[in-house]
């Protein structure tokens, strides 16, 4: 467990942040189909991108991928296809709690070969590496958008392509346009018309360098930090106004809703805090494109004393943990009303609140690193800290270099 605490709100640094978790995960996993075609730069150091790196280096029959659920579903339709290898993919107790049936259920009826060892409908899975031909499939877009960006990837070595029919509401939709822009940027033909994506077969690619940008869903922490903090300014790297990553959005959210003010220039992004900024009496937001930094804002409100009425949140109860009971269990130790339903959070007002409370971080990193920005208001425990690996490893060393105190305790 960890203190951490602020006296000194003006903050001026510089940073520069990992690579975007996203991206580095669906580039590490095209390289190795593509034989290495591509030179990745400013690739993520998060232990999840590790964890994906290692899997596809490793060559044994057993693959534990622990909490990573991007690579778990990536590499559920990766191992599917490796003709004549057979593998067990497993993961941490959260993960075998994460559904992936309807992934399953897509590759077996394109013509996989995928069990459950365990549970009907979530990891582990034995997986015996077949030939694939068929060339369509249909598939509900309700549950987890890293289902379709699995059959897009593998869509790419498929000799007769791939059309993928996408039924119902399509759910963190900048997730799906992110794989298509960077197949794309390979040189992999691939566009979504409505709820119709198509994949075209390429058996090689040109050598490519290719830059990942910044993750912004670690940025959402710096947002909300000057968002909490007037007078305060901070400079992150390496980002660009014009992103691949949906959480880019937090651009726009901060500035129209907790002022704070974006610049560019050159990679560098700075952020500023808006003097005497008028604030909405309750921040109404749809946050279905953006799930990742849903804490973070229902945090940022917190810190400013806000309401809000949060939705699109559906996919947040099957995350590292469910994300709607965490928040609202640790958020009412600051005092905030909390109503959630399944796919929404309202923080209808505040009451008093003790001093320094102990924040648990249920095996998310998320949630350990959405609190952080509230120590420049009042001083907080955060438990098991070293959650945040998961995807900024360095997290807590760049809070030390913005000048917060963290005591271990
Ligand atoms: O494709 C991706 O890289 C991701 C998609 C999103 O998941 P869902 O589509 O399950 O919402 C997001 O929450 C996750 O952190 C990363
Ligand atoms: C949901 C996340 O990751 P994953 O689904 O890849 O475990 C996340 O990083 O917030």
């Amino acid at each position: 467990m960890i203190l951490i605490s602020k006296e000194n709100t003006i903050i001026k640094d510089k940073l520069q942040i990992t690579g975007s978790k996203s991206e580095s995960n669906r580039l590490l996993l095209l390289n190795q189909l593509f034989q290495n075609a591509l030179t990745l730069e400013n690739v993520s150091n998060s232990e999840d991108s590790q964890l994906m790196a290692k899997a596809l280096a490793n060559t044994s029959d057993l693959i534990d991928i622990h909490h990573a659920g991007t690579a778990m579903r990536f590499l559920t339709a990766f191992y599917s296809i490796q003709e004549g290898r057979s593998v067990t993919l497993t993961g941490s107790d959260r993960m075998k709690q994460r559904p992936i049936g309807v992934l399953v259920d897509a590759l077996n009826q394109l013509g996989a070969d995928i069990t459950y060892l365990e549970n009907q409908g979530f990891p582990p899975l034995k997986i015996n590496g077949k030939k694939i031909t068929t060339s369509s499939i249909t598939i509900p877009a309700n549950v987890s958008s890293q289902y379709i960006s699995a059959l897009m990837l593998i869509g790419t070595q498929l000799e007769n392509g791939l059309t993928i029919i996408l039924e119902g509401k399509i759910i963190s939709v900048p997730y799906i346009q992110m794989t298509i822009q960077l197949l794309n940027k390979i040189g992999v033909k691939a566009e979504m018309n409505g709820q119709e994506i198509k994949v075209e077969y390429t058996p090689k690619i040109e050598s490519n360098i290719l830059q990942v940008e910044s993750d912004w869903s670690s940025a959402s922490y710096f947002y909300s930090l000057i968002a909490l903090s007037p007078n305060s300014e901070v400079t992150i790297s390496t980002y660009f106004e014009d992103s691949l990553q949906g959480d880019s959005a937090l651009q726009t959210i901060y500035k129209d809703h907790f002022g704070v003010e974006s610049t560019f220039d050159n990679g560098k992004l700075t952020l500023k805090n808006i003097p005497d900024f008028n604030y909405s009496d309750v921040i109404t937001l749809d946050l279905n494109n953006t799930p990742d930094i849903a804490q973070t804002i229902a945090t940022t409100c917190v810190g400013l004393g806000l309401k809000c009425h949060l939705t699109g949140l559906e996919t947040l109860k099957i995350k590292e943990t469910d994300r709607l009971i965490a928040l609202q269990n640790e958020l009412t130790k600051f005092g905030a009303i909390v109503v959630i339903t399944e796919d929404s959070l309202t923080i209808k007002g505040y009451n008093i609140f003790e001093e320094t409370p102990i924040l648990a971080t249920y095996n998310d990193h998320r949630m350990a690193m959405c609190m952080a920005p509230l120590a420049v208001k009042y001083p907080i425990k955060i438990e098991n800290e070293m959650v945040v690996e998961k995807s900024y490893p360095t997290f807590w060393e760049d809070w030390k270099q913005l000048g917060f105190a963290i005591k271990n305790l």
